[in-house]
């Protein structure tokens, strides 16, 4: 089921130093959220704030407060795995375990749940989450071959089915497109647009048009020197970003004149 993410005066530190500062924004469920913004703005810092996966970096940390429907994610008693499972993540680079087999791949993700089901009932939860991930009719006759021995394309959809195989509420994707060809791309931006009825996704891209394609609503962030935390300028409709934004420093950097 998706959820709505409530992020309030959130600032995140590596150690000392202060990466992104006092962002605060609503992201609707069932909808895409695009992160868009130059290079060492503190997108992925970010995103992965969301889900407390910025906490495997030894002394990061936030200030401030992310809920999911209303629960501080950052509360006591918050275990961050739990965390982890309802909020999946899709990297940059498609990272399956490239010796276990397609079927394994999809089913690792349950099985680290430690959920206890029947070989049956993994069989139709790992067809259903590729049929999901729109590969099931390209890998269904190779399930137990290595998932690493898929296209990259392949295996960004196979990574994309091992996160919705857990059945989460929110998808963070991390630039899921920049390690592919234009038609893996295309794929891609497909499956998100089908996935979107579903659940909050919030994806993080290099290109404008991208944003544009898949997004409904659109955060610019940016950094006003290097070592400068990164802000969230504006947030609104891509729509409105894209044709009219409020702040010039956006106007310029989706007109292509910095970044
Ligand atoms: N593991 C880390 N340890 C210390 N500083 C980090 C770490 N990861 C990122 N940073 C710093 O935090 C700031 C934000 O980086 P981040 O990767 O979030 O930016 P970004 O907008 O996603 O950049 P890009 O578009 O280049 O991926 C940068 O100054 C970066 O150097």
């Amino acid at each position: 089921m998706a959820k709505h993410i409530q992020v309030k005066d959130l600032d995140i530190y590596y150690d000392e130093f202060l990466a992104v500062q006092g962002v605060s924004m609503t992201i609707e469920p069932r909808s895409v959220t695009a992160l868009i913004g130059p290079s060492g703005c503190g997108k992925s810092t970010f995103l992965r704030s969301l889900n407390r996966m910025h906490e495997l970096v030894p002394k990061a940390k936030v200030e401030g407060q992310v809920a999911i429907n209303g629960r501080d994610i950052y509360g006591n008693n918050v275990d961050p795995v739990d965390i982890r499972s309802e909020i999946g993540m899709v990297f940059q680079r498609p990272n399956p375990f490239p010796t276990m087999s397609i079927y394994e791949n999809v089913a690792a993700g349950i099985r680290l749940t430690g959920a206890r089901m029947k070989r049956s009932e993994i069989d139709d939860l790992v067809e259903r989450s590729l049929r999901s991930a729109n590969l099931w009719n390209e890998v269904k006759d190779r399930l137990h071959k290595p998932g690493g021995g898929i296209s990259g394309g392949q295996q960004q959809r196979l990574c994309i089915a091992r996160a919705i195989a857990v059945d989460p509420a929110v998808l963070l994707m991390d630039e899921p497109c920049s390690a592919l060809d234009p038609i893996s791309t295309q794929a891609i931006e497909d499956l998100i647009n089908d996935l979107k009825p579903d659940y909050t996704i919030v994806i993080v891209t290099h290109n404008m048009q991208q944003a544009a394609r898949v997004s409904d609503t659109t955060g610019f962030f940016n950094l006003a020197d290097v070592g400068q935390p990164g802000r969230l300028i504006e947030m609104d409709t891509t729509a409105k970003i894209f044709s009219a934004p409020r702040e010039q420093a956006t106007e310029d950097y989706i007109t292509g004149r910095f970044g």
